[in-house]
């Protein structure tokens, strides 16, 4: 059965999803599928990404109930607004051949262009009136997300940051902590690249017998983060789910928490970052 972590607006969602951009012309379908087939539960996909009309075949494709799957779609910057962001979810919707979608997030906050308390207003409405099942931000800063609370007196469910033992965000999961908001983790595994050559890490997969992978997975996991792992590959799509048979001792989760950079690897500062 999928393990799953508790939201503030009673409901839950798995403790780990599958990331689906970029595919790079792969068949997006298959990937969600076969992601399914796993036991994946929890689907990340994006207006922005140009893939829901594929994740949504995928959905239809596969044996697993709807009612099983968490599908996660975002409002990209050119929707912000409170109409915008209405427009949004229903261009999602459509695209995905759903009525409703289990988590709604925003994208980007966009500062400059200071509409995204709105677009939560909208966030807000549409769960209200059931269309979807939670709301949560993706790349807020703990400033952005204060104001959205001052605004609606409502905190998001989630908030999905880049995160991954290079880039840690101590203060912000503080933050997340303290305000009952689940962490989700995009570029888990750092995109593929340096992360899994730390030698740190290949030390402790070596030990416990299992990847590179598996081992930033795990760790992500057992402090209560939602990785959301990209793979175009069947075989490493089933690898990555498969971090619920070993566990880290608290030395290692120790020794991984020294190799934190404290920067992000991309140049995507949310305060100034604009993705439309
Ligand atoms: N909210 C936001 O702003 C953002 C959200 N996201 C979401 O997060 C998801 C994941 O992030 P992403 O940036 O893709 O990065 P990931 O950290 O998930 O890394 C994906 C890369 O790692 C490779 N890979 C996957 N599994 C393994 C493995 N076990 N061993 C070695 N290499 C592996 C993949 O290659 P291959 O496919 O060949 O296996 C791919 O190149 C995205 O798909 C998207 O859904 C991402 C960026 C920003
Ligand atoms: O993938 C996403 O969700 C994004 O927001 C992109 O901006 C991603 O970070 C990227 O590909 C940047 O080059």
């Amino acid at each position: 059965m999928t393990q799953t972590i508790a939201l503030n607006d009673g409901t839950s969602i798995p403790t780990i999803g599958f990331g689906t951009y970029p595919h790079d012309g792969d068949d997006s379908a298959a990937n969600t599928e076969h992601a399914l087939e796993v036991g994946y539960r929890l689907i990340d996909t994006a207006l922005s990404y140009e893939n829901e009309a594929e994740v949504g075949e995928g959905l239809r494709r596969s044996p697993v109930s709807r009612d099983e799957v968490i599908v996660t779609t975002k409002v990209p910057g050119r929707h912000h607004g409170y109409d915008g962001a209405r427009e949004s979810f229903a261009a999602s919707a459509k695209a995905l051949g759903l009525e409703t979608i289990d988590l709604l997030l925003i994208h980007w906050p966009l500062p400059r262009l200071d509409k995204y308390v709105d677009t939560w207003r909208a966030l807000v409405d549409l769960q209200k009136e059931g269309l979807v099942r939670s709301i949560g931000v993706s790349n807020f800063t703990p400033d952005h997300i204060r104001r959205l609370q001052d605004a609606t007196g409502v905190t998001p469910a989630v908030n999905q940051i880049e995160l991954h033992p290079y880039f840690q965000q101590h203060e912000q999961r503080a933050f997340h902590a303290e305000h009952g908001i689940v962490t989700e983790a995009w570029s888990p595994l750092g995109r593929g690249g340096d992360l899994l050559k730390e030698p740190t890490l290949v030390e402790i997969a070596e030990s416990l017998g299992v990847s590179v992978g598996q081992v930033v997975l795990r760790w992500h996991i057992e402090q209560g983060i939602v990785p959301i792992p990209k793979s175009k590959n069947p075989d490493r799509q089933r690898e990555n789910f498969d971090v619920f048979s070993f566990s880290l001792t608290e030395d290692q989760i120790a020794a991984i928490n020294t190799l934190d950079k404290g920067t992000p690897i991309w140049d995507q500062d949310p305060n100034v970052y604009e993705e439309f």
